[in-house]
């Protein structure tokens, strides 16, 4: 297999008292989707600020394309959807501005947009439909049109790696089609992309390659292996996808 984008290795994560990560290692390639999958803290989100260099490991190491997490979101080659609740909607900033932001990597300090920035950000907006609701400030749209608004900002960043936790929560079929069929353009364009999800039954159609976590990384191989009722027994102490095996 290619050298991995992202090399996640023993990552160990505290806050206070709360052990979010205990030696979590885990490794992304070019032109695949990852799906990752726990419960309730189990630790997805800690893991994606990890990789994004966001919180500071007690142990371990991140590499991204062989440097360090701050370069790559300085190079712009890392993309982040974070978790809704991890936004300030109300942050007085149009879908076309946080669009924009996904430029910044690519301009000097003084951050004025040249027209390579202006042409990435319309045909990014385009490709998530949201063309319309450019000048709308970003916390008055829809659930979904959110999301999509923030996988547009990794599109128009042209990003290497993108990260996205739980792109599909609270979002319609259509934005779910939508947001799936992008990331899939991204990844044959050549993305690593690490994707956290609730929705274990869309796994399959989605993702190349799927993790279990709790803590540690307890599996990652093939979707339909991972997903199997006695391992998601091991992550979710149930069996989660219903399915009865002696009927
Ligand atoms: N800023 C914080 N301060 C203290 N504890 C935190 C903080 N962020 C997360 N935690 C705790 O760390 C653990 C892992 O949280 P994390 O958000 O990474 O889990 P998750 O798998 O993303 O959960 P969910 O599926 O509910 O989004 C949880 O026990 C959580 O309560």
């Amino acid at each position: 297999m290619s050298t991995p984008a992202v090399d996640a290795a023993g990552l160990t994560v505290r806050y206070g008292e709360v052990l979010a990560l205990d030696g979590a290692s885990l490794q992304l390639h070019p032109s695949r989707i990852c799906g990752l999958v726990g419960m309730n803290g189990s630790g997805k989100s800690t893991l994606f600020k990890a990789i994004m260099g966001l919180v500071k490991p007690e142990a371990g190491t991140v590499r991204i394309n062989g440097g360090t997490p701050a370069q790559a979101r300085k190079s712009a080659a890392i993309g982040y959807v974070p978790q809704s609740e991890d936004v300030d909607w109300s942050f007085p900033v149009s879908v076309h501005d946080v669009v924009m932001m996904g430029r910044y990597g690519h301009m000097g300090f003084t951050r004025r947009p040249a027209k390579a920035d202006k042409l990435a950000v319309a045909e990014a907006l385009e490709r998530v439909e949201l063309t319309g609701y450019a000048h709308r400030q970003i916390g008055q749209l829809s659930g979904g049109q959110k999301k999509r608004a923030f996988v547009a900002r990794g599109i128009a960043q042209g990003a290497s790696v993108l990260l996205l936790d739980e792109p599909f929560a609270g979002v319609d079929k259509r934005s779910e089609a939508t947001i799936t069929r992008l990331l899939r353009e991204q990844a044959a364009a050549g993305a690593a992309i690490l994707v956290s999800t609730h929705d274990l039954h869309a796994l399959p159609a989605l993702a190349d390659e799927a993790v279990l976590l709790m803590q540690k990384v307890l599996m990652h191989g093939d979707p339909h292996t991972v997903l199997r009722p006695e391992n998601l027994a091991l992550a979710f102490g149930l069996d989660v996808l219903g399915r009865n095996e002696n009927p």
